[in-house]
């Protein structure tokens, strides 16, 4: 197998990307206008899974989280946090009941709830049971199919899309990938960042008919190796010839490819850039941190195509919205901000906590990290002029 061409995109070139498509804070733009973003999990055995998720959306800088999870999930979501909109609108079917139109109609209140949302995130504590996924692979396909029949009428047009255009899978959202490959193909299906671990990308590449042995070599120095690029490459563009899709596979150095169909004769220069993380984190590993990993790649990829929409009031009233300096596909550098955020967290909660860390110490401090790593500009003088009237 020939070594995979691709070339690193530089950390700088990310962080710029990323300081630019944050949402400004300077008290011109409106409550869900930063990212509105919901996670589609939740069942009776995970539900921590999900909160976490939201609030690392919320945390990154969203302005609105919801999750949507099982009739026995909602009650104890809605406890940890009343900052979380709780839809615990998945039951299972009765007895009596045909559970395949359950699912349906489940789904289609999934949907109704998915109106002007940016970004869906499917998967965290969504687990294996049958009626689970089967509600989660139909939202999944309809929000494929619209977004990508939104795409098509908005043409030429000025047409509104209504749902979510942004998505990231996670955890047993993987499974429904790999059940139907097919599922996110078309030319404007959402951008999709999918976030395998170890084991859900074996089981990735199996469902794609990639062999994670060919061309592995096991000398390659490379923190993540050149085989692996290529198999993430193959995956990727397996699942959408047209660059949608970027899979971030989780791990030592976690690694973000895009798909797309290679050229013949291309020159370095257009290969397609693929993103390393090497952050310093810490050697804690405790449950629940890709779950912090989805929610930020959410709230990231939401701000940056709402950047691309233009939908930001410019940080001044006479000022233009930043341009992007750099031409990086923006869920490359929603990936990596993501990566790089929760390492940091993980790596200044570790500071304090230790061996006791866990995934809510990691939470608390991804603020204080997005501040050091993108801090709030100053704020215009028309916000932070405070005038005391005398009548
Ligand atoms: N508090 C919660 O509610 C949490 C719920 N979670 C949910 O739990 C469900 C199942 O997650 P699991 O963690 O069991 O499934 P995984 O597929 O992540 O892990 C299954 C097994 O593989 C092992 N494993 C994990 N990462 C590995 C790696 N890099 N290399 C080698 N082996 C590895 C694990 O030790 C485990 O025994 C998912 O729905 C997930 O969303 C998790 O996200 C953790 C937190
Ligand atoms: N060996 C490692 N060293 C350093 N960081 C790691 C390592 N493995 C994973 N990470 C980091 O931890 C984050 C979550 O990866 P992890 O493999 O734990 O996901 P997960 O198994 O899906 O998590 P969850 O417990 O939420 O289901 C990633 O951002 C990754 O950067």
């Amino acid at each position: 197998m020939a070594s995979f061409q691709s070339r690193t995109a530089s950390t700088t070139h990310l962080w710029r990307s990323i300081d630019a498509f944050l949402p400004p804070l300077n008290g011109r733009n409106h409550k869900g206008q930063s990212g509105r973003i919901a996670i589609l999990g939740g069942s009776e055995d995970y539900t921590g899974a999900p909160f976490y998720s939201a609030m690392a959306a919320l945390r990154t800088g969203a302005d609105l989280s919801h999750v949507i999870c099982h009739e026995k999930a909602g009650p104890p979501i809605k406890c940890y946090s009343p900052e979380l909109m709780v839809h615990p609108v998945i039951r299972f079917p009765r007895a009596d009941e045909d559970a395949a139109r359950a699912a349906r109609q489940q789904a289609d209140q999934v949907m109704d709830l998915l109106t002007h949302l940016h970004v869906l995130v499917i998967g965290p504590g969504l687990g294996q049971h049958p009626h689970m996924q089967r509600v989660a692979g139909d939202v999944l396909a309809r929000v494929a199919a619209d977004c990508q029949a939104q795409a098509e009428a908005s043409d030429g047009a000025t047409a509104r899309p209504t749902g979510p255009r942004g998505l990231v899978l996670d955890a047993d959202a993987i499974r429904l990938v790999c059940d139907a490959p097919d599922v996110l193909a078309g030319p404007r299906a959402p951008r999709t960042i999918l976030t395998p671990n170890a084991n859900e990308w074996r089981r990735l590449a199996q469902a794609c008919d990639v062999d994670l042995q060919a061309g592995a070599d096991a000398a390659d120095p490379a923190p993540v190796p050149s085989a692996t690029l290529h198999a993430l490459h193959a995956v990727a563009s397996r699942l959408n010839a047209h660059g949608r899709v970027h899979i971030l596979l989780k791990g030592r150095a976690d690694a973000i490819v895009p798909g797309a169909a290679p050229q013949d004769g291309a020159t370095p220069e257009a290969a397609p850039p693929v993103a390393i993380c090497t952050t310093q984190g810490s050697g804690r590993r405790c449950g629940g941190q890709g779950d912090l990993l989805t929610g930020c790649a959410a709230a990231l990829l939401a701000g940056a195509q709402l950047w691309e929409a233009g939908a930001f009031q410019p940080p001044h009233a006479a000022s233009a919205q930043p341009q992007l300096p750099h031409t990086l596909p923006l869920p490359l550098c929603a990936a990596w901000g993501a990566c790089h955020v929760v390492r940091l967290a993980n790596a200044r909660a570790f500071e304090t906590h230790r061996r006791a860390t866990s995934a809510v110490e990691i939470l608390n401090a991804l603020g204080p990290v997005m501040e050091d790593v993108w801090p709030v500009e100053q704020a215009p003088s028309e916000v932070t002029g405070v005038r005391v009237a005398r009548i």
